[in-house]
């Protein structure tokens, strides 16, 4: 396998009046080809940050990214990026969305924005608008938007954290899908320690104060997974562990999660 992310920062922090937040600090992490990380940590460790970063979102630290060969310093095709809410345009439809910029009339755009409504299970729904559909389609449709200009790497920040319990299982399977049929490095931020568990060739987990890495768990379950399986509980009794580790350091602030 080959290497597709190189993460290496050295400090990352905010500046306020009189005082100065180190929210990252002596990150050291590598992702390859082809992998799909998930990050979970508690609430203000900076998983959020570390993605922007990884974006080319967030240039102001100490420090180096590398995807493929180029340092990342500002937002690129390369790197997809999915927010926690879709930011669709309302005016335009499902498939306007997808295409975004790309010309629907040209018809290679139009067979990939086909190819993509199927993979993204949207086939129906192509002139529909945001406000006709839901949050978890609209949410595929902000994934199909990245994916069909061919991204190194999706990097995506809770991106179903707003969905209920169902359609977030679901998106889960939608996700694993993508990942499979598009071969594609996958970076995810999550609070839910089951959804990094599910989705994750390995997990990071940071601790808070200031964000470091406090493990790499690398899950080593086939797909697709059964969260009731004992090898499932046994990775999630794994995490958790060390979850209580980071709460007993995290917290010494009086943060909660
Ligand atoms: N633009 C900003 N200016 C100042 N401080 C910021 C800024 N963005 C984030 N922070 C601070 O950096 C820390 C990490 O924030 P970040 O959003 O990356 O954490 P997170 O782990 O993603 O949190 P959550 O899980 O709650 O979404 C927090 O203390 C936050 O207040």
């Amino acid at each position: 396998m080959n290497l597709a992310v190189d993460i290496q920062i050295v400090e990352k922090s905010f500046h306020m009046e009189t005082t100065k937040n180190i929210v990252l600090n002596g990150i050291d992490l590598r992702i390859e080809e082809g992998d799909f990380l998930t990050i979970i940590g508690p609430s203000g460790c900076g998983k959020s940050t570390l993605l922007k970063i990884m974006a080319g979102l967030d240039t102001e630290y100490k420090g180096v990214i590398d995807i493929n060969g180029r340092i990342v310093e500002k937002p690129a095709i390369a790197q997809g990026f999915i927010f926690q809410e879709h930011r669709l345009f309302p005016w335009l439809t499902v498939e306007q969305n997808i295409a975004a910029d790309l010309n629907l009339k040209d018809p290679a755009v139009r067979q990939k924005v086909d190819d993509m409504i199927e993979i993204v299970r949207l086939k129906g729904y192509e002139k529909a608008f945001p406000s006709e559909i839901s949050g978890g389609m609209s949410q595929r449709v902000a994934i199909a938007r990245a994916l069909i200009r061919d991204p190194e790497v999706l990097l995506l920040d809770e991106p179903f954290g707003a969905l209920d319990a169902f359609t977030r299982q679901h998106l889960q399977d939608v996700l694993i899908d993508i990942w499979q049929k598009k071969k594609i490095t996958m970076v995810l931020v999550t609070h839910d320690i089951d959804e990094s568990i599910y989705l994750g060739t390995d997990i990071a987990i940071l601790r808070a104060n200031p964000g470091e890495l406090q493990k790499l768990v690398h899950v080593g379950l086939s797909y697709p997974r059964s969260r009731t399986d004992p090898s499932f509980q046994a990775i999630r009794q794994k995490v958790l562990k060390e979850f209580e580790k980071t709460d007993t350091e995290s917290y010494k602030d009086g943060e909660g999660i």
